[in-house]
């Protein structure tokens, strides 16, 4: 079936002044149904992984239509209308996509480490190329603006770079150990242990990063001599689906790369607990601790929730730590992992920071993701009524309100809930929306406290300009990474990433992320007497 071409978005949008949200776009006067808004979707370059309904999944080399006949629709998080359809897969498709991984990997573990370097870099070009047609997609399916979703994608193309060039380095290299280091023991023992690939990578991502969070995973499995399995989230999978194209289109053997569509709740215990998958790396919410439970006897890569913790002490620049609260705790409508997620400021400046937030807040664009704007809708209506939640609780146990709260269908508009007590929901929750709590503290402790208390631990940060209490706090609390006068992230992609008691296990991040999709192997060559190597 010929792609459908739609004229360009200008034509299909009437954004009233009173709605931002365009609610009276030619979408909603064509009543329900498939929305009509423009999408490259599926189109040109990608038109062999759309079917003219639903987007096909990816396996042993090729696209396929699911034998299922059932489909998961996809909703416009902007529009609240069907955007997309992806394949339901079945049992046996899980099966014989991981069988035909798993035979791939044997090969792909014999390609010389330059070639797949090579492959990798192949593939980072095309993704690159097609930054346009794929953050089309990220702004139809999770309304991630437009400017953050180029970014995401480009961001994503240089990770797969660097993963090519670190892993040619790291995976070169092994270790030749002698006998004689351990009492007792002559030097007639040589040990070469080397890192080797693991077998068959399940990559799960999550929808806020549906791209860069699936190339994190699938960039370090591959030039490790891994196979990839990638069970892309609902919202994001036809993004991540764009993504296996480019793989596709870079040459890497049939089979090697799977993308498996379908719900999580319907197909993940398949593919978690599935006796070909050698490794799980996930990326999301608490769902991680129940895989935990389940996987078998696996290495475990999860990054799940966080409730960063901004410390604001009082010789503080508070300019610096308005802007990076803004920055870091309202970018994709606070929906990251490393948003900040709670500010503890000592009271003495407390109002003084709090009007620098308002005021920058009140210059925040609320709006549509085609429109660039710096808050637009959270990515469902569940996400949209569980921050409503947290606030309503806040508000009916006394919190101070500076911005009236408003929402129209997912979009929510930006709020600082101030002289939050330890009482409200929303002082310990993930709200993963524009919505940011304020505690007012009388000595740093609180602070800490407030941050070691907490479940999650992903990441947290301080703003002083006395460097050495800077470290001392930054020891005394107990996340994965704090960050001295900025606010949480993690990128750079190659710095380590990781979150300690419930936000995950193991460490990310480039070289991390290689290690931990290897094993290791030793040969011991044993002499028959010791020797002794002179120069
Ligand atoms: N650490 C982080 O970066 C992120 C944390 N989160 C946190 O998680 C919360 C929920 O977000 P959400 O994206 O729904 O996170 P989920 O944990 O529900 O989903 C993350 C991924 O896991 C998949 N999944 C769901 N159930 C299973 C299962 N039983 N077995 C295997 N995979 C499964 C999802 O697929 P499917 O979409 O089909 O369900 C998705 O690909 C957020 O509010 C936030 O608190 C969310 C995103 C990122
Ligand atoms: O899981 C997330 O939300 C991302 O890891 C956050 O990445 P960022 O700090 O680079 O936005």
């Amino acid at each position: 079936m010929p792609p459908i071409l739609l004229p360009p978005p200008s034509l299909l949008r009437v954004a009233s002044a009173s709605s931002p949200s365009g609610a009276d776009s030619v979408c909603d006067r064509l009543g329900p149904g498939l929305c009509c808004c423009y999408s490259m979707a599926g189109q040109g370059f990608f038109q062999d992984i759309f079917d003219g309904e639903a987007f096909k999944y990816y396996a042993d080399g090729e696209w396929k239509v699911s034998s299922s006949r059932a489909s998961v629709s996809i909703t416009n998080p902007s529009t609240l209308k069907t955007q997309f359809k992806v394949q339901a897969c079945t049992q046996d498709e899980v099966n014989k996509a991981i069988e035909s991984a798993e035979s791939a990997q044997k090969l792909w573990a014999k390609t010389p480490l330059w070639k797949r370097a090579e492959a990798l870099h192949k593939f980072a070009g095309i993704l690159k190329d097609q930054k346009n047609a794929i953050a089309d997609v990220l702004v139809k399916e999770i309304a991630k603006p437009l400017k953050d979703a180029v970014t995401e994608v480009v961001r994503s193309g240089d990770l797969v770079s660097y993963s090519a060039e670190e892993g040619i380095r790291l995976l070169a290299e092994g270790k030749f150990l002698v006998s004689d280091s351990f009492p007792g023991n002559g030097r007639n023992k040589y040990c070469l242990a080397s890192k080797i690939p693991i077998g068959v990578v399940l990559a799960i991502p999550p929808f806020n990063y549906p791209i860069n969070l699936a190339v994190s995973k699938i960039a370090p499995a591959l030039i490790a001599g891994n196979a990839v399995v990638l069970k892309p989230p609902t919202q994001g999978a036809v993004a991540a689906l764009h993504i296996v194209h480019c793989i596709h289109l870079a040459g890497f053997p049939k089979g090697l790369v799977a993308a498996i569509t379908g719900k999580g709740s319907e197909i993940g215990d398949l593919l978690t607990m599935h006796p070909g998958i050698n490794c799980i790396s996930f990326t999301g919410g608490d769902t991680g601790i129940a895989i935990s439970r389940k996987a078998g006897m696996i290495p475990l890569q999860m990054e799940l929730g966080g409730k960063d913790c901004c410390i604001v002490l009082e010789d503080a620049d508070l300019e610096l730590a308005a802007n990076n609260v803004i920055k870091g705790g309202y970018s994709y409508s606070g929906q990251r992992c490393t948003a900040i997620k709670v500010i503890c400021v000592m009271e003495s400046v407390a109002e003084e920071l709090v009007q620098k937030i308002v005021q920058r807040i009140s210059k925040l664009k609320v709006g549509m993701p085609e429109d660039n704007c710096d808050i637009t809708p959270v990515v469902s209506q569940s996400s949209a009524n569980f921050i409503q939640g947290l606030v309503e609780d806040a508000q009916k146990k006394g919190a101070k309100f500076h911005q009236e709260w408003k929402r129209e269908g997912n979009l929510i508009w930006p709020i600082l809930i101030d002289h939050v007590t330890p009482d409200m929901r929303i002082a310990w929750e993930e709200p993963f929306g524009p919505v940011i709590p304020v505690i007012r503290i009388k000595t740093v402790e609180e602070g800490i406290h407030h941050c070691n208390a907490n479940n999650f631990a992903l990441q947290g940060c301080i703003f002083t300009k006395d460097i050495n209490k800077a470290i001392l706090i930054s020891n005394a609390m107990e996340s994965g990474t704090i960050q001295i006068n900025a606010a949480p992230a993690r990128g750079p992609d190659h710095f380590p990433f990781q979150g300690l008691r419930d936000s995950g296990i193991g460490s990310q991040g480039i070289t991390n992320s290689i290690i931990m999709m290897t094993k290791t192997k030793s040969t011991v060559i044993n002499l028959p007497v010791e020797s002794y190597t002179m120069g």
